[in-house]
């Protein structure tokens, strides 16, 4: 059975983050969370997690779910690129997502929440979209919703349709060919250690040259921004009046009256371009003149991510067929 999901931005100034609704449990319960192929563990606001840390989140009671069973003995602890994590222990029970129900879906119940989660009461927990291989929970790790899913779908894929400040969609299971214009271009996914990793063929700042280059990063839905290598992000805001890589705001910021050049990546003979006015993120408080860049080093990260910033510009099929593959479409 195929699926489709909204994914809504979390914020109307900028978009932090998206979120998709979900129901767990019998009768079910209702949750949005943030869909991430940059992560491998389900895991939601629960009735086991402190109040201290609960700051408007929905949670998920197992207690109340006539289908939740305790996976006795099994723990789970997570630490995202951001430095925010969470921890807990694991129960199964039903999960559906856009139509699509998997009986038996590990939902990781959080014990403790860092800070950045418990200050974002629209983001009621994650669902991981990456390889199983990267799922945290001890001593047996779990598969991923997409992974129990997979064989009910028509095809093994899911597709990404992220927008700017605006409503997508996420499919399961089929590709929705009004999704996009052209071709979809598909490129090969190195699955080790468990991120959607592949390589882009290189970049162009705004109507300049194409720079051929092998840049190899994540898709990562669950990254708001996207973190490339030093000399690209240099060169792109060496293009922008006033933009500086500020230490007290921990990257570049520009003047927000200055004007931005789009930012256009290679997919293989393709390529896709992000408008200046999604790498114009987002002011540093309400109000000021100094505009944050969604265009960062990832020097200090040590892998690319190509975060929601670059995947909003595109149509994104994650197939994950034997091989997987990753396919890029403008749309
Ligand atoms: O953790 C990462 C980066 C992996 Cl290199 N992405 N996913 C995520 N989820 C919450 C914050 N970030």
């Amino acid at each position: 059975e195929n699926g489709s999901a909204a994914a809504i931005p979390i914020d109307p100034r900028f978009d932090i983050a998206y979120v998709t609704p979900v129901t767990i449990g019998t009768p079910p319960q209702t949750l949005y969370l943030d869909f991430d192929t940059g992560s491998s563990d389900l895991w939601v606001f629960s009735s086991h997690t402190p109040e201290s840390q609960v700051r408007g989140q929905r949670i998920y009671s197992p207690e109340k779910s006539s289908t939740a069973k305790l996976l006795a003995g099994h723990t789970w602890s997570i630490l995202y690129g951001d430095g925010s994590g969470s921890l807990g222990n694991v129960y199964t029970d039903n999960f559906t997502v856009g139509g699509v129900t998997v009986t038996s879906q590990a939902v990781q119940t959080a014990q403790q929440v860092s800070y950045s989660f418990t200050s974002q009461s629209e983001i009621h927990g994650l669902v991981g979209l990456g390889f199983s291989t990267l799922n945290t929970v001890f001593p047996n790790g779990q598969l991923t919703f997409f992974d129990n899913a997979k064989s009910t779908l028509d095809s093994p894929v899911f597709t990404a349709d992220l927008k700017w400040k605006k409503e997508g969609t996420y499919d399961f299971g089929f590709i929705d060919e009004t999704k996009y214009t052209g071709e979809i271009t598909y490129l090969p996914v190195q699955t080790d250690p468990g991120y959607w990793t592949f390589t882009s063929s290189g970049y162009a700042v705004g109507d300049g040259a194409f720079h051929p280059a092998s840049i190899v990063g994540i898709a990562d839905t669950g990254t708001s921004l996207t973190y490339l290598p030093a000399e690209v992000v240099t060169s792109y805001w060496g293009q922008v009046d006033g933009a500086v890589d500020s230490d007290y705001y921990g990257g570049y910021v520009f003047p927000c009256s200055s004007k931005l050049p789009s930012f256009t990546f290679g997919v293989g003979p393709a390529n896709i371009t992000i408008p200046a006015s999604y790498i114009n993120y987002a002011q540093i408080t309400e109000g000021s003149p100094v505009c944050f860049g969604g265009l960062q080093s990832s020097s200090w990260l040590g892998v690319n991510i190509w975060g929601d910033v670059a995947l909003k510009a595109a149509f994104v099929v994650f197939n994950g067929a034997n091989p997987p593959t990753i396919g890029w479409a403008k749309k």
